[in-house]
């Protein structure tokens, strides 16, 4: 338990001391005083590097599924046990999410999960797209979008179900929810995510086109808070955490879990009707033709 007597000041060497601080207001609060022999937890697969710093509290999540980061059902596995390890993991308070691929955030999801598959499969893959954004939407931890790449449709999505958006300043990177150009909706639930960040005209717009964003142009419509240069994006990220830990976590919980709480109980509340709409939709013969040709078009790109 925290104790509450005074402790010695200065802390000795080494020894997380609750309340010490408002950087350690929080989850670490709750924690007796430990020492600190190493300060540095990693955990990987095959699509995810994490790396948490245990001293400040900040894990750096780093998307690694060549070769554009598609969210697979397999991927999308592995991204929410590392969300539920973090936000089951005390010493944890933030997380930055960025990728390790150049030029690419994440291409989205994964098309082949949804063409030419069986009803099973595209429910379970569905399941696993609610799930991953009602663990990041839903998170308790601050969380930033480091976007270091293209980012459309479900890459868009994660950056936005974050609490802040940073994204390197390149001109051929772009953003946004891209579904229309695809020849499908983006679902309620991404649309809602979209106009709780950019408001409701400028979704209307871009949903309606299919727009993805130039990232000048993302600043400006307010889908990304800030535009950094690539060798200060992780820089920015953690002093962006850092003003965001500043605060006790159960006041910013409180008002995050209040900001999204419609949202999050919209979905919830519709969850098994959303797929089974999902199944139906995305197993239409004209769906699949316009996926079949959205593929097709990509691969000419490169031809
Ligand atoms: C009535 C209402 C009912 C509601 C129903 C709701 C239905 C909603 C359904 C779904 C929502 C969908 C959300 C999505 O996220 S769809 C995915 C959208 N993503 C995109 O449009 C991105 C497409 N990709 C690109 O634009 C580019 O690939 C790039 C900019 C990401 C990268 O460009 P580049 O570096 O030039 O790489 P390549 O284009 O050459 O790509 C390499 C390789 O990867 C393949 N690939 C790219 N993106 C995807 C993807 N999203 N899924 C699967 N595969 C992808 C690409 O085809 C290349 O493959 P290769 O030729 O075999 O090498």
């Amino acid at each position: 338990m925290c104790p509450s007597v005074p402790l010695p000041s200065p802390c000795p060497p080494g020894i997380l001391f609750p309340y010490s601080s408002p950087q350690l207001w929080g989850r670490a609060a709750l924690q007796p005083p430990v020492l600190l022999p190493t300060q540095r937890r990693t955990f990987s697969n095959n699509k995810i590097l994490v790396e948490l710093d245990t001293s400040s509290g900040v894990a750096t999540m780093k998307f690694k599924s060549p070769p554009v980061n598609s969210l697979s059902l397999d991927f999308l596995t592995e991204f929410c046990i590392s969300l539920e390890k973090l936000e089951n993991d005390r010493a944890c308070r933030a997380l930055i999410i960025t990728s390790a691929i150049p030029r690419i955030f994440s291409s989205g999801l994964d098309i082949m999960e949804m063409f030419g598959k069986s009803t099973e499969h595209y429910a379970e893959f569905w399941r696993a797209v609610q799930e991953m954004w009602l663990r990041l939407y839903g998170s308790s931890m601050v969380t930033v979008a480091a976007i270091n790449g293209s980012s459309p449709a479900g890459g868009c999505l994660i950056a936005l179900s974050c609490d802040y958006r940073i994204m390197v300043e390149n001109p051929k990177y772009v953003i946004g929810l891209n579904e229309a150009q695809l020849g499908i909706v983006a679902p309620f639930w991404f649309k809602d995510t979209f106009v709780n960040t950019v408001g409701h005209r400028v979704a209307e717009r871009s949903l309606q086109l299919g727009l993805l964003h130039p990232v000048t142009e993302a600043h400006q419509i307010g889908l990304v808070d800030e535009v950094v240069p690539e060798e200060k994006l992780q820089e920015k990220a953690a002093a962006v955490v850092a003003q965001w830990l500043a605060l006790p976590d159960h006041a910013r919980q409180l008002t995050k879990s209040m900001m999204r709480k419609a949202v999050l109980d919209h979905m919830l509340a519709h969850r098994e009707e959303d797929i089974q709409n999902f199944v139906k939709f995305i197993s239409k013969d004209s769906i699949q033709k316009s996926l079949s040709m959205y593929m097709e078009m990509l691969k000419k790109k490169k031809s």
